[in-house]
């Protein structure tokens, strides 16, 4: 594919190739108590506990089971995450008497290596046999679709699917923006099919997803710009996990701009090189005092937003109703419509792999043995793996203050710790919030060297409902990232009436 041209669709059922069974339309439909529709983390989780619990199962996959999460999101992007600090670690290797001389990069030798992980992945997830071994029915029959309420028909081969109940995990794609020439932009899910690094690199959305691209294409050489409508980059983290990942981005030569007024187009355009690129013309923040801007740059990846995949689905013929993101859920999961229930990034929740897995074990025991399990996600701890990674779990500092304005704070930065000073890896911190008595942690934010390593030991913490003054307790190991949390900790105790620990002070070191 030439950079800056978009592959044919958006996601990962588009190259569905009908594998099963020759069409037996024509016999009477196949009939179950389970059907789940896509197997990604979501459905494979669900066909599993539903078949365990006795239920007869069926999976439709219009693809290959994995999902977003191991074939274009997740394991792809953290591939590309460790390429990206190696290209990193090489350049810091002469600092400890290492001569290792910087190479370029060989992209088609990252994407392959890209591709023989996401195998790995698949192989040791051995989900097809897993599924076997549990007793579901894996019907890789191309893209499912409701011709009745309780019938689909798969699109490979014409065969119908009847069940009792349907779970719809179908996972979603970038939202493409209803721009002209949108169709000249790369998505996420594409990135692996630029023919090479790009020189100049435009990220538009600086969600999770562009935020991780911008990194792994910084490192690789690339001069990026990052476009984002929000007043800030990251605009779901605490304040201060975005500020931080703002800072170090600019600091890495990355030209970012938030509070954009919108994208305008995208249109074919030599670069000054000679090659093919794309003009893409935006209004600039009215901080930068607005107007029209225009560039040229090699590639331009819209990392603008993550709607359900419902198209074909048929949701009409089953009387399913859906707003422009997605299909809203009840507390136990349901649809409107009382036997189909909606798991993952299908009801556009939180859209997260472990999310994802949580919603699949509620709503297979719901489908199976009737409501029972509403839907719990107050510990959700997330990452990003950019340069610094950052993490979170719980409430932003800004949430528990519109809560309790009394709730506790206390940031500790990394420059404190003595492991982040061992590796000269000194830019982050750790802000806990904890409630006004100092009994409940409300919330872990972080920037840094492991980050979401730090931020998952503390989500453990406020899951077995430790107190603050428990967790100072704690010893942690010398020298670690993990003992910033006894930091942090010991400074949310010293904290004062005013909530604002100082973690400089005598509590903040390890
Ligand atoms: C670039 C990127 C990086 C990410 N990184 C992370 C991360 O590090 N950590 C994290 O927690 N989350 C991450 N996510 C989010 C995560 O990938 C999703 O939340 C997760 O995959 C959702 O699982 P799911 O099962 O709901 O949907 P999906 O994983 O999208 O699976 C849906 C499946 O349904 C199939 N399907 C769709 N329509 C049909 C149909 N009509 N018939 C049959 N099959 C169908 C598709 O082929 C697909 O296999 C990332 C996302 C992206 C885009
Ligand atoms: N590491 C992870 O856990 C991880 C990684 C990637 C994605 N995800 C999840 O997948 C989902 C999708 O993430 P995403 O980042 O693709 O989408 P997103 O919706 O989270 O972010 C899209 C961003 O694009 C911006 N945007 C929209 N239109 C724009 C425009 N015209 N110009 C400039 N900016 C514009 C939005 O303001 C937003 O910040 C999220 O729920 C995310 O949490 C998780």
């Amino acid at each position: 594919m030439a950079p800056g041209r978009a592959a044919p669709d958006d996601g990962v059922v588009d190259d569905a190739t009908p594998t099963a069974s020759p069409s037996d339309a024509g016999d009477g439909p196949a009939e179950y108590d389970v059907l789940v529709v896509g197997g990604g983390p979501a459905g494979t989780t669900a066909a599993l506990r539903a078949a365990e619990l006795g239920a007869r199962t069926a999976l439709a996959e219009a693809r290959r089971t994995g999902g977003t999460c191991v074939n274009t999101g997740c394991v792809p992007t953290r591939v590309l995450a460790k390429t990206a600090r190696l290209v990193r670690e090489v350049r810091q290797a002469a600092d400890y008497g290492l001569a290792v001389s910087e190479q370029p990069v060989d992209w088609p030798r990252t994407v392959a290596r890209v591709r023989e992980r996401i195998e790995a992945v698949q192989e040791a997830k051995a989900e097809p046999d897993r599924l076997a071994d549990a007793g579901v029915d894996l019907l890789l029959e191309g893209r499912a679709r409701f011709v009745g309420p309780h019938e689909v028909e798969l699109e490979g081969t014409g065969r119908r699917v009847r069940a009792r109940t349907v779970l719809l995990a179908v996972g979603g794609h970038t939202r493409r923006l209803p721009i002209p020439g949108t169709e000249l932009a790369v998505v996420p899910e594409h990135v692996l099919d630029l023919p090479a690094v790009p020189r100049r690199l435009a990220v538009i959305g600086a969600g999770n997803t562009g935020a991780q691209l911008v990194t792994v294409f910084s490192a690789l050489g690339s001069e990026v710009t990052l476009l984002e409508v929000a007043p800030r980059i990251l605009a779901q983290t605490d304040a201060d996990v975005s500020a931080a990942v703002h800072e170090a981005f600019v600091d890495q030569g990355i030209a970012v701009s938030v509070g954009v007024q919108g994208v305008t187009s995208h249109e074919r355009a030599t670069t000054a090189e000679g090659a093919e690129g794309v003009r893409l013309t935006w209004i600039a923040p009215e901080a930068d005092g607005g107007g029209e801007r225009s560039e040229v740059f090699d590639v331009v990846v819209q990392a603008t937003g993550w709607p359900a995949r419902l198209e074909g689905l048929g949701l009409d013929a089953a009387g399913v109703t859906h707003d422009r993101k997605g299909v809203p859920v009840d507390e136990y999961l349901r649809t409107d419509v009382e036997h189909v229930y909606a798991i993952g990034d299908a009801n556009q929740d939180s859209m997260l792999v472990q999310a994802a897995h949580r919603e699949a074990e509620d709503a297979a025991v719901n489908a199976v043995l009737g409501p029972r399990r509403s839907r719990r996600h107050q510990l959700l701890p997330a990452g990003g793996f950019t340069d610094p990674d950052y993490a979170d779990v719980g409430l932003t500092e800004a949430q528990a203050r519109e809560r309790d304005p009394r709730c506790v704070v206390a940031t500790v930065p990394f420059a404190s710790m003595e492991r982040a000073v061992i590796d000269d890896r000194t830019r982050g911190f750790l802000k806990l919030v904890a409630d006004r008595r100092r009994e409940q942690l409300l919330g872990a934010h972080a920037v840094g060297e492991s980050a979401v390593e730090v931020v998952q030991a503390v989500t453990t913490a406020m899951a077995a409902g430790v107190d603050v003054a428990t967790l100072a307790g704690v010893q942690y190991a010398y020298p670690t990232y993990s003992a910033v949390i006894g930091a942090a900790a010991r400074a949310l105790l010293a904290a004062d009436d005013a909530g604002t620990g100082d973690a400089w002070a005598e509590t903040g070191r390890d």
